[in-house]
């Protein structure tokens, strides 16, 4: 099978086939650990589905119930993955995305939990809970994450007040800054931004994961731990591509942000996005998140709305402040918020430009797209088995619709463009390196660079 994959000098896809990988330890843990606290979560809801919806209420939640523990089960019995049968707008891609992993392992094997690749079969399990709870009406938009998403950003609350408060700061002197100033905050917000990835309930498997540090102070013992740190070229791709404004100013037209995990990453999000464009250096920002809720604590568009409307209600000046802004900022446009469906479909981004054509002709009008966190790593780069030094540009096989910078804490063991040694050096250092999200990345691809 694996001579399949390596066609083109294309490495294999990480899978849990290889027996106490960290896709194999992931399948056979992580996930059905994830699996049982949505059923727990559904089942400690039930009272209030029978307020809300009476006898129907108390047949849906045991409906998907069952639905969810038959996965779990399959899951662990490492049974064949099935068509979805929901008829959501997404469903045949998925069908044929499963038809494609069949032909690729031909007629031997039956796609299944173990012997498939793991990008796809974790994708697969968070659409497997959606189809659970759309089957179910009238608990279909019932977020089974919401609790996590809600408590990480409470939890949070002294790091919000802290990085709303700093920013502030530089509002307030913000037309007094040089360039170099310009630029010393730029990369302190992308790195406080960096590091609020760290805050996802998929690597915890739901467990309590919020900011509990400084956000600004931790940044220094922090540093040691970019492998990858091109900073200073993602200001050049900002800088290079600005425009001489009428009001004299020079900005860029536009920076795309992929979105993450809700909760404090989301409110890192926020301010950098409220940096870029209240210091001029940018005129818009659009912001990309899931349309259903997915991999425990991913940005869904109630969450985004529901963050900012927290912020503007917050009793403390400047986070109220900031919330204002940020609403203002959406309501005049200068912000912009999507949810595309390719975006909770399992493909690796290299398929975007023929799967998602329109999507992927939104971001060719950025003058540069922000990828955050360890899931759109791994699909940036195929979640390949790659060697270390092998350059972000070949990973990305072909996809490139603007500059591009991923902003990622390790969590999964793929990790390309590193220096010659560097891998092995890590892995005598810290054999879990790659998986520990103590370590981190700022990696830009710019044709520019090439
Ligand atoms: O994309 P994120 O939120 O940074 O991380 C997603 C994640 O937690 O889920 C997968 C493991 O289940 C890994 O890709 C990664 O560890
Ligand atoms: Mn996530």
């Amino acid at each position: 099978m694996a001579a399949v994959q390596a066609v083109q000098g294309v490495p294999p896809s990480l899978s849990a086939k290889v027996t106490g990988s960290f896709a194999y330890l992931t399948i056979r843990d992580r996930l059905p650990t994830i699996l049982t606290k949505v059923i727990d979560t559904i089942h400690r809801n039930k009272n209030s589905f029978f307020e809300e919806y009476g006898e129907e209420g108390i047949s849906s939640e045991k409906q998907a119930i069952s639905l969810l523990s038959k996965l779990r089960n399959e899951l662990q019995t490492d049974k064949p993955l099935l068509l979805l049968t929901d008829g959501l707008q997404d469903a045949e891609s998925w069908n044929q995305y499963l038809q494609r992993q069949q032909r690729l392992l031909g007629d031997q094997y039956t796609v299944s939990w173990f012997n498939s690749p793991w990008l796809y079969v974790e994708c697969y399990m968070y659409r497997k809970i959606q189809e659970a709870l759309v089957l179910n009406p009238p608990i279909s938009n019932f977020d089974v994450y919401k609790e996590g998403k809600t408590q990480s950003f409470f939890e949070s609350q002294q790091a919000v007040i802290t990085l709303c408060t700093y920013l502030a700061d530089i509002h307030k002197n913000m037309e007094k800054l040089s360039k170099n100033q310009l630029f010393e905050f730029f990369t302190k917000l992308l790195q406080v931004s960096l590091w609020g990835n760290k805050c996802d309930l998929s690597i915890s498997a739901g467990k309590e994961n919020s900011q509990k540090t400084s956000p600004i102070d931790s940044l220094n013992s922090l540093q040691p731990f970019i492998l990858v740190d091109d900073s200073n070229m993602v200001w050049s791709a900002l800088s290079s591509s600005q425009r001489l404004e009428e009001s004299g100013k020079n900005a860029a037209e536009r920076v795309d942000i992929v979105l993450d995990n809700a909760g404090f990453e989301l409110v890192t999000d926020l301010v950098l996005a409220d940096f870029l464009v209240s210091s001029g250096l940018v005129r818009q920002v659009h912001f990309h998140g899931k349309c259903f809720p997915w991999f425990v604590s991913d940005v869904t568009a109630g969450d985004f709305q529901w963050t900012i409307w927290q912020t503007m209600a917050a009793n403390h000046r400047w986070m109220s402040k900031s919330g204002a802004q940020w609403q203002r900022y959406l309501k005049e446009g200068v912000w912009c918020y999507h949810d595309h469906p390719f975006w909770t479909q399992p493909h690796e981004f290299c398929d975007m430009a023929a799967d998602a054509p329109d999507l992927y002709a939104t971001l060719q009008e950025a003058d540069l797209v922000v990828f955050k966190g360890d899931l759109n790593y791994r699909k940036l780069t195929g979640d390949r088995d790659w060697d270390h030094t092998v350059d972000f540009s070949t990973a990305l096989r072909g996809f490139r619709p603007a500059p591009l910078c991923s902003l990622r804490t390790l969590k999964a063991n793929v990790q390309v463009g590193l220096q010659p040694g560097q891998g092995e050096k890590l892995t005598s250092l810290d054999p879990n390196w790659m998986t520990s999200g103590k370590y981190a990345i700022i990696q830009l691809y710019s044709p520019k660079s090439e």
